[in-house]
C-alpha cells in the first residue's frame, strides 16, 4: 500500500501541491492526470525525494517511502534525459544495478542475466552495444522500461511514458505494465492523453495543485471533474 496523507509541496512561496492525500492498494496501474503546471511531477518527485515536502507523510508498506527508496523504479520524462551523454544501451540498463553490485567486485552474474531479459523482454537486445543518443524515441522509452524492470522495484513511477513514442514501443510498455500489475507490483503513471486510453487504469487521480478527483476512470473522466481541473474548454472535446 503506497500512502499519500497531506501532502503539500511549495517551491520558495509557489504552492505546487496542497493537501493531497490517497491510498493505493498493491497490484493497482494508477494514472495521473492534469493540466501543466498541475503539480504532477512534484508529486512523483516528493515520494522519490527528490523536492522537500513542506508538510505531509509519505510512507509505502507501512513505513517513510524515503527510507525504502531502493524499492523505486523511476523513469523520467524523455525530455529530461541527456541523450548525448556517452552511454550504452546495456550500460545504462545495468545502471540500474549499481546500488546493488558490490563495490570494486563488479556485477553478479544474475545482475547481467536480469539486464539481458529485461532488454530481451522490450524487444532491443539487439542493440545493446549502440550509444542512447543514436535510438528512434520508442526505442530510448524502451531502454528505459529495460532499466525500470531490471532494478526489479515494488513501487514503478513513470512520467509521460507514451510521449512521441511508435504503436511498436506503446503496445511493448501496456503489455509491460499489465505483466507488473498481474505481479502484484504498484504502478504509478503521468499521463497526458485524454483519450480512450484511460480507461486502462485501474484507477486515476486527477490533481490541479490540489486532488480534484480520484477513483475509477468512469468516476474521474466527468464533465465537471475535467472543468474543474482544465477549465471551460477542453470538456466538450473529450466527454
Ligand atoms: N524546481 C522548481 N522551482 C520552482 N517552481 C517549480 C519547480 N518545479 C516546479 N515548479 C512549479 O510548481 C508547479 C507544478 O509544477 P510541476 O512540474 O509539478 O507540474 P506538472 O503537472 O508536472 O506540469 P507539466 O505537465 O507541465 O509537466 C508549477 O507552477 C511549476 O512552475
Amino acid at each position: 500500500m503506497l500512502e499519500i496523507q497531506n501532502l503539500s509541496v511549495n517551491y520558495r512561496g509557489v504552492r505546487a501541491l496542497h493537501d493531497v492525500s490517497f491510498q493505493i492498494p498493491e497490484g493497482q496501474l494508477v494514472g495521473i492526470l492534469g493540466p501543466n503546471g498541475a503539480g504532477k511531477s512534484t508529486l512523483v518527485e516528493a515520494i522519490l525525494n527528490l523536492v522537500p515536502v513542506t508538510r505531509g507523510v509519505i510512507r509505502f508498506q507501512g513505513l517513510p517511502l524515503r527510507r525504502q527508496l531502493l524499492k523505486i523504479s523511476y523513469v523520467p520524462q524523455r525530455s529530461k534525459i541527456d541523450w548525448d551523454y556517452p552511454v550504452t544501451v546495456w550500460n545504462t540498463v545495468m545502471m540500474a544495478q549499481t546500488v546493488q553490485a558490490r563495490l570494486f567486485r563488479g556485477f553478479s552474474p544474475q545482475a547481467r542475466e536480469l539486464a539481458e531479459a529485461a532488454l530481451a523482454r522490450v524487444e532491443i537486445y539487439d542493440l545493446k552495444d549502440r550509444p542512447i543518443g543514436e535510438l528512434s524515441g520508442g526505442q530510448q522509452q524502451r531502454v528505459f522500461l529495460a532499466r525500470a524492470l531490471a532494478k526489479e522495484a515494488e513501487l514503478y513511477i513513470f512520467d509521460e511514458p507514451f510521449t512521441s513514442v511508435d504503436r511498436k514501443t506503446e503496445d511493448i510498455i501496456f503489455d509491460v505494465f499489465q505483466e507488473l500489475r498481474k505481479a502484484s507490483k504498484t504502478l504509478l503513471v503521468i499521463d497526458h492523453d485524454l483519450g480512450e486510453s484511460l480507461a486502462f487504469y485501474d484507477r486515476l487521480l486527477l490533481l490541479n495543485k490540489r486532488l480534484i478527483a480520484q477513483g475509477s476512470p468512469q468516476e474521474v473522466v466527468t464533465a465537471d471533474n475535467l472543468e474543474r481541473a482544465y477549465g471551460r474548454g477542453l470538456t466538450r472535446v473529450f466527454v
